[in-house]
């Protein structure tokens, strides 16, 4: 099986081509790829598959001609992964499969545009994210309190006192699962300077990681409402660098760099 590596400010993709859409992904397969010890290792992956392949999606095959398939590091589905978008069209562009500029990626959640030249950031068009009220969130006997965000997938985005760099992310924050019946992204943030915020994040199916991109666009709705504002410029640091969130009335785009690593052949053998 070809794959390649990439990743997006460290949020890291095992990128799968299915030109023919022919390959079965049973999620025990991806766990084994996205394991870092016995696999490749990544937070996810991304089959690169035409849309008119995917019967889901039939209906965006007229606007994108490619379908991001986002798989979970345990092989769950998730409706929208926005790191994964900049990786997999950076991946088009540097493959001739698309060219620079702009254009349409389906996902689960709908055609993204995305924007990006022969090299350098990438930017989606993540759309206008949806603000449920709030929530809590509970991490090594503190409560948190956070915004209820959904871009596409599920985000609790938490602006706290107690400093980022110091929680330990290992497990799970706990929270209410009568808000989140299929589960949430959590992300913990602080305010570091003007419309500078820095963001750790619990991604549901993949455990901590380094970046999360529509995590990143959740924490500057979150970093927004608490200054009592609704649009501007964000900047995220997370732990694998830093992105940029501009919130427009009426939609919200993610900047940032998608590098590709390594190409190479998989062999599954079981686990
Ligand atoms: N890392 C992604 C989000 C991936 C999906 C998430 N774990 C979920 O289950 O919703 C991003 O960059 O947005």
């Amino acid at each position: 099986m070809r794959f390649v590596k990439g990743h997006g400010t460290e949020n890291d993709f095992v990128l799968l081509p299915d030109l023919e859409g022919r390959l079965d992904l049973p999620a025990a397969l991806v766990a084994r790829l996205c394991d870092r010890r016995a696999g490749i290792g990544g937070d996810g992956v991304l089959r690169v598959v035409p849309t008119k392949f995917v019967p889901e999606a039939e209906e965006q095959a007229a606007q994108a001609e490619w379908f991001m398939d986002y798989r979970n590091a345990d092989g769950s589905l998730a409706e929208m992964c926005g790191n994964g978008t900049r990786v997999f069209a950076r991946y088009l562009v540097d493959t001739g499969l698309a060219e620079a500029g702009e254009f349409g990626v389906a996902t689960r959640n709908g055609v993204k545009r995305v924007r990006l030249g022969t090299a350098g950031d990438v930017t989606v068009d993540m759309g206008s994210p949806k603000v449920f009220g709030e929530s809590r969130a509970w991490l090594n006997g503190r409560e948190y309190r956070g915004l209820h965000v959904n871009m596409g997938n599920p985000h609790l985005a938490c602006v706290i006192d107690d400093p980022v760099t110091e929680l330990d992310l290992a497990a799970q924050p706990r929270y209410d699962r009568a808000v989140y019946p299929e589960g949430v992204n959590i992300e913990l943030i602080n305010p570091v300077g003007d419309h500078a915020v820095s963001m750790r994040v619990y991604e549901r199916g993949s455990g901590e990681t380094r970046s999360c991109g529509t995590g990143a666009v959740a924490t500057a709705v979150a970093a927004a409402h608490a200054a009592g504002e609704t649009t501007g410029v964000w900047k995220v640091r997370v732990l694998g660098g830093s992105l940029k969130i501009t919130l427009d009335r009426d939609t919200s785009y993610l900047t940032g760099p998608a590098t590709l690593v390594a190409t190479g052949d998989y062999h599954d053998i079981p686990i």
